[in-house]
């Protein structure tokens, strides 16, 4: 488990993805969100004293559960200030990223933050995830964006047997995934290791694209 910030750091360090072009794309994140969280409440100010580790590291730990040689898109939901889809993008900079947030400052942010970090291929789709085109995406993550009942209703038209869904789900997620009767999947929880008591739901929708339901 990673308690500090120190931790946070040298286990990014010893991500095979964290070159020295990442890690200074990983700093001018972490300098501008400072920056940007005065002007709008983007993350909580308590979590900006161990930015990375509650923020950085807890988006980048998705990042081993999808093989690098993986092609097509990675589809991030509710992005907001940037986590995880910042983060990834930075990290794998030659993987489509597509961030989709419906908050006006928020998608002004996002495409400020990629611009200036030099994310060529990320892109932000600033509109409400119901409105954005549907196509088969290879990866679907989502930290905070909804209960997973209603995420999986509003995203699994982008899904197909081999998208991996990646869900950062804090305490509820072994709960979560508990109650979910809807749908058929290969879900399981994987130990979050930024913080002890939270999970993240791992795995595919029998079928893809909610067809199974
Ligand atoms: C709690 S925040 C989490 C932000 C980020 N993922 C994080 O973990 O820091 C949820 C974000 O999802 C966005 N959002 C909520 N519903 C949405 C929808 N239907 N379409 C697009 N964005 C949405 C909100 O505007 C907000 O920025």
């Amino acid at each position: 488990m990673i308690t500090t910030e120190d931790e946070a750091l040298a286990w990014l360090r010893n991500l095979p993805e964290c070159d020295a072009t990442a890690m200074e794309r990983l700093e001018l994140l972490v300098a501008m969100l400072a920056e940007e969280n005065d002007r709008q409440n983007l993350v909580s100010a308590a979590s900006l004293d161990q930015v990375w580790l509650r923020h950085i590291v807890d988006s980048a730990q998705l990042l081993p559960h999808v093989p690098r040689e993986t092609s097509g898109v990675w589809l991030d939901l509710g992005t907001g200030a940037g986590f995880p889809g910042l983060v990834i993008a930075a990290l794998r900079p030659g993987c489509e990223v597509v961030m989709v947030e419906s908050r006006s400052r928020r998608i002004e942010w996002l495409n400020r933050a990629s611009e200036a970090m030099g994310l060529n291929k990320a892109r932000v789709e600033g509109r409400r995830l119901e409105l954005v085109e549907t196509q088969a995406v290879s990866v679907i993550s989502a930290r905070a964006f909804a209960p997973l009942e209603k995420l999986l209703t509003l995203s699994a038209r982008f899904s197909t047997s081999d998208t991996v869904f990646l869900l950062p789900k804090g305490r509820s997620a072994r709960q979560e995934l508990h109650d979910l009767r809807t749908w058929r999947h290969m879900f399981h929880v994987e130990q979050s290791i930024t913080d002890p008591q939270a999970g993240i739901i791992v795995g595919e929708l029998v079928g893809g694209k909610g067809m199974s339901r």
